[in-house]
């Protein structure tokens, strides 16, 4: 699991740091890490142009060219603001040579350093236009320049990286905008308490069947979903359910012919009160928003076990507020709205997806995870975790449908709704990935695919 800080926690992490430790010593090793990719991606190649902003992001680029002269490569330097750039970083960059030019050039590679830590908005015109004429890959220093590094946010002209070379630890903007390559160079940072994680493939604990287990201490989900006319996403909710863990399915609705037909493991009824005990319900997958489906809403939220409420569910807790006065207070809820459902819900979504999706978790007391390219889970408890596609396969549709009924099953399992919800967008995305193998995939497909992403997760 790796962790996210804001910039404030990482700015006073390092001052504290900076306090112990000889001047400078933080920044030449900052720009040591930036120089040894800059290599790295030179590959042999020889000319590099830095560009040079007015603070200390400035000062790492004008170092790294320092360390790639002693190398041999040609630099050259555009300053921005020639009067405030980092002082000591200009003379070292000179001492070995550095030009100082206006214009970027012709070079196999460009070190951005205008700005890092504390940008704030996109890229200015000055500094947009010079990166307008950038034609060679870019090697970000902390971050891209203009892209918000608190939020991801990008409102405007900002550098597009090739890769980017960090400090000490990620911070938001590496989690939720594409900033090229990662890398994290160790500058002896040591921060505590991330303001959110990410998970990696060895953090995932999947759940599987122990010795002494049967169909029913893996946990029953039930699936409410579908309609007459939506039976597809009940027959992909269910399937994913039935596929994600080895405990036992049962589905509960119209669409219970097609669910037979598709999934004969599960056990069918035409209605939730018929349904029989689940230690988890997945509300919500193309059942309709009128009052019968209300009233299934208002059946499972009652029924003491953990819910998934999806799609139409959402739409209909927010359209009927007195839904929630059914809500056993005590049962977990997981909502898994898009950027749309989330409006309806709980206002707009803003730059900010962490936050908001933080905000609504306390406001609903229920962990929210808010689907994107980079989804992000968030727990009542404050806890937040972000999930990152590694291609846009899983942007199809039904889709949604198929993770409904993962994290559905990985709440009846008895896994925290917090870690549910984000195992099942790991798995989700990996399913999508391997389903598709390069080619578009439908949701079936992906769906199909959970039992191979099973494996590789528990192979890594
Ligand atoms: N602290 C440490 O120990 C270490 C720090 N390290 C490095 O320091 C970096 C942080 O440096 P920093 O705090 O000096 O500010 P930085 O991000 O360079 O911005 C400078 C100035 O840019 C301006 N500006 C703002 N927004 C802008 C925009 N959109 N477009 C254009 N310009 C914009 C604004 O100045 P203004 O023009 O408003 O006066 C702002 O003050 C950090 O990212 C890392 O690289 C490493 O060496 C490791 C050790
Ligand atoms: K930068």
């Amino acid at each position: 699991m790796r962790g996210v800080w804001h910039t404030e926690r990482v700015k006073s992490a390092e001052e504290e740091l900076m306090a112990v430790v000889p001047p400078g010593s933080l920044m030449r090793k900052a720009a040591f890490g930036v120089a040894t990719h800059a290599l790295r991606l030179l590959a042999g190649r020889r000319r590099v142009t830095l560009l040079v902003g007015a603070g200390n992001n400035g000062g790492d680029a004008l170092w790294a060219g320092y360390f790639l002269r002693r190398r041999g490569v040609a630099v050259s330097a555009v300053l921005l603001n020639p009067a405030k750039a980092h002082a000591e970083g200009l003379a070292a960059f000179r001492r070995v040579g550095g030009r100082i030019v206006s214009e970027v050039g012709s070079p196999d590679l460009v070190i951005d350093g205008i700005v890092g830590l504390s940008a704030r908005g996109p890229l200015r015109p000055q500094a947009a236009a010079l990166v307008d004429t950038v034609t060679a890959p870019i090697l970000a220093v902390d971050l891209p320049s203009g892209i918000d590094p608190d939020t991801g946010e990008i409102s405007g002209p900002h550098v597009k990286a090739h890769t980017t070379v960090t400090f000490g630890c990620l911070k938001p903007v590496h989690a939720l905008a594409d900033c090229g390559e990662v890398h994290l160079v160790d500058i002896g940072l040591r921060p505590v308490d991330p303001d959110f994680v990410l998970l990696d493939r060895e953090d995932i604990a999947w759940p599987v069947p122990g010795p002494s287990d049967d169909k029913y201490t893996q946990g029953v989900t039930g699936v409410a979903a579908g309609s007459a006319t939506y039976p597809g996403a009940a027959v992909l909710s269910t399937g994913a359910a039935v596929l994600a863990t080895s405990g036992m399915v049962r589905y509960a609705g119209p669409a219970a012919d097609a669910i037979r037909a598709r999934w004969p493991e599960t056990i069918c009824t035409g209605s939730t009160t018929d349904a029989g005990r689940v230690q988890a319900w997945v509300v919500g997958p193309g059942m309709g928003t009128g009052t019968s489906s209300a009233e299934v809403v208002r059946f499972v939220l009652d029924a003491g076990v953990p819910v998934i409420a999806d799609a139409d569910a959402i739409t209909l807790l927010a359209s009927t507020p007195s839904l929630w006065d059914a809500r056993d207070p005590d049962a977990a809820l997981v909502l898994t709205p898009h950027d749309r459902e989330f409006e309806r819900l709980a206002g707009p979504v803003g730059p900010d997806r962490v936050a908001a999706a933080r905000k609504a978790a306390r406001r609903f007391n229920a962990v929210v995870l808010l689907k994107g390219h980079r989804t992000v889970v968030a727990a009542p408890d404050g806890r937040a975790l972000v999930n990152s596609a590694t291609s846009s396969w899983p942007a199809t549709a039904g889709s949604g449908d198929v993770l409904s009924g993962i994290i559905g099953a990985l709440l009846a399992s008895g896994l925290d709704p917090f870690l549910a919800a984000g195992y099942g967008a790991y798995l989700h995305v990996l399913a999508a990935e391997l389903g598709a193998d390069g080619a578009p995939v439908p949701a079936s497909g992906l769906m199909t695919a959970i039992p191979d992403a099973i494996r590789a997760l528990r192979r890594s």
